[in-house]
């Protein structure tokens, strides 16, 4: 098998709504997306004959993916108060809503999802809220999710 690693980062911001400790208030990340790949062949021919696929293009890819939040206030739908949505939306920050808790676990499954939407045959994909924290999602040794 081979695989094919790659990296990208974004900063955004976060909060964790009903999380006893700092991290209820928001604070600000430089996100580190790390994504591996894998494919059993390589391509036969042309440009990108003896490669899975072209890093200039996996990274173009997965830029694609980060950018949506780079520099943004990354929200989980509903756990703001009308009001204050109105205000900072008045105010023209950039405001990207998801649906799941802003966690480091949440978003390597929602980078893992979205690379393989593009099709991708994700290994894992790993998501760094700090340098020493991270976490990832992909298969088991058994090939489950
Ligand atoms: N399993 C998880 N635990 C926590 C997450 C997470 O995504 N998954 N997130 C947070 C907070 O967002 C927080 O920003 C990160 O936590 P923490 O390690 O406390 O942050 P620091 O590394 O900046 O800690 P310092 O002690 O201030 O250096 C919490 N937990």
């Amino acid at each position: 098998m081979y695989y094919l690693e790659t990296e990208q980062s974004f900063d955004s911001a976060h909060f964790l709504k009903g999380y006893d400790g700092k991290c209820k208030n928001i604070h600000g990340h430089r996100w580190r997306v790390v994504i591996k790949i894998e494919s059993p062949t390589l391509q036969k021919e042309g440009q990108t004959q003896g490669m899975i696929v072209d890093f200039s293009k996996l990274k173009q890819d997965l830029k694609e993916e980060i950018d949506y939040f780079d520099h943004s206030l990354i929200m989980e739908a509903d756990t703001l108060k009308p009001n204050t949505l109105t205000a900072l939306k008045e105010e023209g920050f950039l405001l990207v809503e998801v649906n799941f808790r802003p966690t480091a676990e949440e978003f390597s499954r929602y980078f893992y999802e979205r690379m393989s939407q593009r099709g991708y045959y994700v290994k894992s994909a790993k998501v760094y809220e700090t340098p020493a924290n991270c976490a990832s999602y992909g298969e088991d040794s058994h090939g489950r999710l």
